[in-house]
This record gives C-alpha cells, structure tokens and sequence, in this order.
C-alpha cells in the first residue's frame, strides 16, 4: 500500500463502486484529465494511475473503475426475470445473512468474487450513486456494507458521491437524504455534477486520499505499539533468564 519506510504514504489505491450508468467512469476521467466526455465503454473494468498533489503531498494513485454488468448479466442470464430483483439484492446482502464461512463465489460465481477481491485490493472507497436513480441511492449502503464484511473491519475510508446535480428535472434523490445516509453509514458526503465541473471532484476525492491517509498512520502506531510490546517482553525474558543463570 504504502512506503513504510519513509513513514508516508507515497501510493494509494482506490476503487469506484456504484450501480451502473451513475457516471463512475465520467468521475474518474474528469479527476484524471479535467476534462467531461460524455459516453465511454461501459464493458471494462479499467485501472488508471496518476499522481496528485494533495495538501502539499504528492501520492501515486491507482483507481479502479469497477463494472458491474458482469455480476448483474450474471443473474440476468441465469435467473427467470422475476427473481432478478431478488437475486440482485441477496448479492448484495448476502455476507451479512451468510457469515464469513460462505464464499460469495459459491453463491454467485466469478463474477461476485471479482467485485469481492476489487473490494480486498483497495485501500480507499468512493461509493457513486446518481441522484436521478433511485436504485443506485439505494445501492449504497448494501455497498458500504459488503467493504465492511469484505474488509473484515468497519472503519474503512469511504466517501460518498451523488451526482448528476445539474438534473435537477430527472431528481429522485433528495440531497438531504444523501447526507443523514453518509451520516448512518460515518461517510464523508458529496454532491456533484460531473459533467459541470471538476472542482467538487476533486474534493470527493482530496477528502478520500486524507482519509486513506489518516488510516496508514493510525496503521502504523498500532504496528510502533505492538514492537515496543515485544520489545519489553524481550528485555524482560532476558532480565529473567540472566537471574535465574546467576542463582545456579
Ligand atoms: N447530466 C449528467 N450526465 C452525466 C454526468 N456524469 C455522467 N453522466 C452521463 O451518464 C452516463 C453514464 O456515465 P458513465 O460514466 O459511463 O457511468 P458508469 O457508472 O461508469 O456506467 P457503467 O460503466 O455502466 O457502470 C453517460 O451518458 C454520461 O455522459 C453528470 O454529472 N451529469
């Protein structure tokens, strides 16, 4: 994850997730380059790298672009339509009713294993949901739950983003329901429009890469903790070795 030795984090990764069609790929192209294209290919998962200055810091960035067709065609393609929402749902909710002993490749197959290890790779987590989809609002915290479950922890830095503010017409969201849902979930909140501008962007993601970094350095006294404990129990059980020597 990180450059332990210099006691800063020079690289981080992190991982887009979201229903499909929210703008995850307009997201990170308009972080990367600036710029809003409006249509891209939605088949492939894409991981991009840049380097960004972040309160004075530079850090190497890896941003997955997860997709989510695959397990959704998954269920599609094996499944009779009418249990499709059903199916849909247990994907998400499943490591919560399941426990940890049930692997979701058992339920689902590759394709929930992928977003699984997606989930295992990452380090920081910015959920998306569109503020004109009301399905992919409700994705979110069947999301934020499966990092939790995934990451064995709860904790985990993760932002969530609401876009397609500029339709304002197409609304099905309320902004006010987005942040008492970051709130529930102890999730930083914001509301974009991608497609008008990159400030707010970037925001959402300075935010996330504070986060990331404020849990490497809690990481790290946790691990400076733990080698003083040892160290202690070492000197001590050399203390007591060396006076029971003497004795004889
Ligand atoms: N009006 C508006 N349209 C947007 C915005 N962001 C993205 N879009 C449009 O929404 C559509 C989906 O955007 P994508 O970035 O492909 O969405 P995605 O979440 O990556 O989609 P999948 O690859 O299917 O998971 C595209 O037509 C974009 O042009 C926005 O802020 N406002």
């Amino acid at each position: 994850m990180t450059d332990c030795g210099a006691r800063r984090m020079s690289r981080a990764k992190l991982v887009v997730l979201g229903r499909d069609n929210c703008g995850k790929t307009a997201l990170c192209v308009r972080f990367i380059t600036k710029r809003f294209i409006g249509e891209y290919d939605h088949k492939k998962e894409v991981t991009y790298r840049c380097r960004k200055t972040v309160d004075k810091e530079t850090i190497d960035l890896e941003i997955l672009d997860t997709v989510n067709k695959a397990c959704v065609s998954f269920i599609r393609g094996h499944f009779p339509s009418s249990l499709y929402a059903t199916m849909e749902y247990l994907l998400w909710i499943w490591p919560t009713c399941a426990g940890a002993q049930v692997k979701m490749e058992e339920c689902m197959g590759p394709a929930s294993t992928s977003l699984e290890s997606s989930i295992k790779w990452g380090d920081g987590f910015l959920i998306m949901y569109s503020v004109t989809d009301r399905s992919s609002f409700e994705a979110v915290s069947r999301l934020k739950r499966l990092i939790d479950h995934v990451k064995q922890t709860l904790g985990i830095p993760t932002v969530i983003v609401a876009n397609k503010s500029d339709m304002e017409n197409g609304r099905a969201v309320r902004t006010e329901e987005g942040q008492a849902l970051a709130r529930d979930l102890r999730c930083s909140f914001f509301e974009v429009s991608v497609a008008e501008g990159s400030s707010a962007v970037e925001a959402a993601f300075g935010q996330l890469i504070r986060e990331v970094r404020l849990e490497f350095q809690r990481h790290l006294l946790a691990m400076d903790k733990r080698s003083r404990v040892l160290q202690m129990r070492h000197v001590l059980k050399n203390k007591l070795t060396r006076s029971k020597t003497m004795q004889w």
